[in-house]
């Protein structure tokens, strides 16, 4: 069979779902079609101000790399129940302006204003549609850093605070400071296992998703593929899926609870935590053995090969897991940039719970094909390990500036 050509379908059969810093969603509403019902189109976006003509530039353009990270690095790591289908359409062009003079009025408009689709790309993505069809609410939650840091390598400066106020926990405080909407929400409490604690977190995300009028990026709501948002609508749509509670968080929480029991949470946060085995710190000390000239974690200047990421998936259990992570190795300095950069993408990721209009049961199926689904877990490049560093000096120097009474301690399930 040949590759799926996206002319197949009409850019008005195509609804604008939601975007991220990176790629643009849309999802497929036209006659029912062997290739496209069911499936969202995933298009990389381009800052305006780089905007390449309406022509395809690369002839043999490769695959997007998420297609082939998904099958080689993270196929092995979680269970294929929680990951979504990926496949390569060809794209053309005079589509793609046709697509976007439709739907671009349906962006943000600070989106609008900041980047548009490429056009200039020759292949996208057609993913399993994960908040489409009707009679489904689909709860996307991206959930961040679950897990305290291995204080082994930690300086005595930061140790205090890093192992009890988690990651999440500072950056709030931190882009708080900057003018951001703050959130209540405490990743620690949403992956402990933890009845009470799941419960109070996913009140938290509710919470930050009014105030923030959906605009904080931890929780978001679409029903029957259409993003809903608090000022928007009475909550009648929301109703007709959460009944049993007047009181719609405690229904919401209520809905929720039995997918977070699932091990879809536990799956990402032991990867996050397994991957970061030596905090930034320690990543920055390793480097600094094996590069003593070099200008910190800025200086990194290789990327893994395709051939390299298969290699550290293949023996990520033989190798890496088998690594005593309390000495550092320098002849595993590759190695140890590869888990990190895999760790931040499970950092960044995010999830989609499919809550279905209850039956006669009043249950929602969390057994039900793609019920939960892990999405964007992209490959993070070197070039962001220097601001990663950065980033942690920063939140953890104005987090040292915070009285400790204001901090609420987060806790780590063990
Ligand atoms: O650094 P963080 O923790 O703020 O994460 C960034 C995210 O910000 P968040 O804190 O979730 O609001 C950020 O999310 P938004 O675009 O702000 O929704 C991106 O996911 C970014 O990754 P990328 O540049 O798209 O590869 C994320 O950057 P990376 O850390 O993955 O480089
Ligand atoms: N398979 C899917 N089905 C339905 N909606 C999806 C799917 N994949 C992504 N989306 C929607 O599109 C949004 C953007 O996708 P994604 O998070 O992968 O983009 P990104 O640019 O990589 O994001 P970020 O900036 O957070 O890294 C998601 O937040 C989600 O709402």
């Amino acid at each position: 069979m040949g590759p799926v050509l996206v002319t197949e379908s009409q850019p008005q059969e195509w609804t604008y779902v939601s975007e991220g810093g990176a790629t643009i969603v849309f999802s497929y509403t036209g006659p029912s079609h062997p290739n496209f019902t069911g499936k969202v189109l995933r298009l990389r976006k381009i800052p305006v101000s780089k905007a390449a003509p309406m022509t395809h530039t690369d002839d043999d353009e490769p695959d997007d790399p998420m297609i082939a990270f998904q099958r080689i690095v993270i196929a092995p790591l979680v269970p294929s129940e929680y990951l979504p289908d990926l496949d390569v359409v060809l794209l053309d062009a005079s589509w793609l302006g046709a697509l976007e003079n439709l739907r671009n009025v349906d962006r943000p408009a600070e989106r609008r204003e900041k980047d548009q689709i490429d056009k200039g790309r020759r292949k996208g993505i057609l993913a399993t549609d994960l908040v489409g069809g009707k009679g489904t609410l689909a709860v996307e939650i991206k959930p961040k850093w679950g897990f305290m840091p291995n204080p082994i390598h930690l300086s005595q400066e930061t140790a205090p605070l890093k192992t009890t106020t988690c990651r999440f926990c500072m950056h709030t405080l931190f882009k708080s400071e900057g003018g951001d909407v703050s959130t209540q929400y405490c990743p620690l409490d949403l992956y402990s296992r933890d009845e009470g604690r799941m419960r109070r977190a996913v009140h938290d995300l509710w919470s930050g998703w009014v105030q923030s009028d959906g605009e904080l990026n931890n929780l978001r709501l679409f029903v029957s593929g259409k993003m809903i948002k608090p000022s928007e609508q009475s909550f009648t749509a929301l109703k007709e899926f959460l009944p049993g509670n007047p009181v719609l968080e405690e229904a919401f929480s209520a809905a929720l609870l039995p997918f977070l029991r699932r091990p879809a949470l536990a799956v990402i946060s032991n990867l996050q935590s397994a991957l970061d085995a030596l905090d930034i710190e320690g990543l920055a000390k390793l480097y600094a053995m094996v590069h003593p000239d070099a200008d910190g974690l800025n200086c990194v200047d290789w990327d893994p090969s395709f051939e390299e990421w298969q290699e550290f998936a293949t023996s990520y259990d033989s190798v890496y897991c088998t690594l005593d992570h309390s000495k550092l190795f320098p002849e595993h300095i590759k190695t140890y940039l590869m888990a990190y950069l895999l760790s931040a993408s499970f950092k960044d990721c995010s999830v989609i719970f499919r809550i279905r209009r209850p039956d006669a049961s009043g249950q929602p199926s969390v057994d039900a094909p793609h019920a939960i689904t892990v999405i964007d877990l992209d490959m993070k490049r070197v070039d962001r390990l220097g601001k990663w560093a950065d980033l942690d000096r920063r939140i953890v120097e104005h987090c040292q500036t915070i009285d400790a009474i204001q901090r609420k301690p987060c806790v780590e399930r063990h």
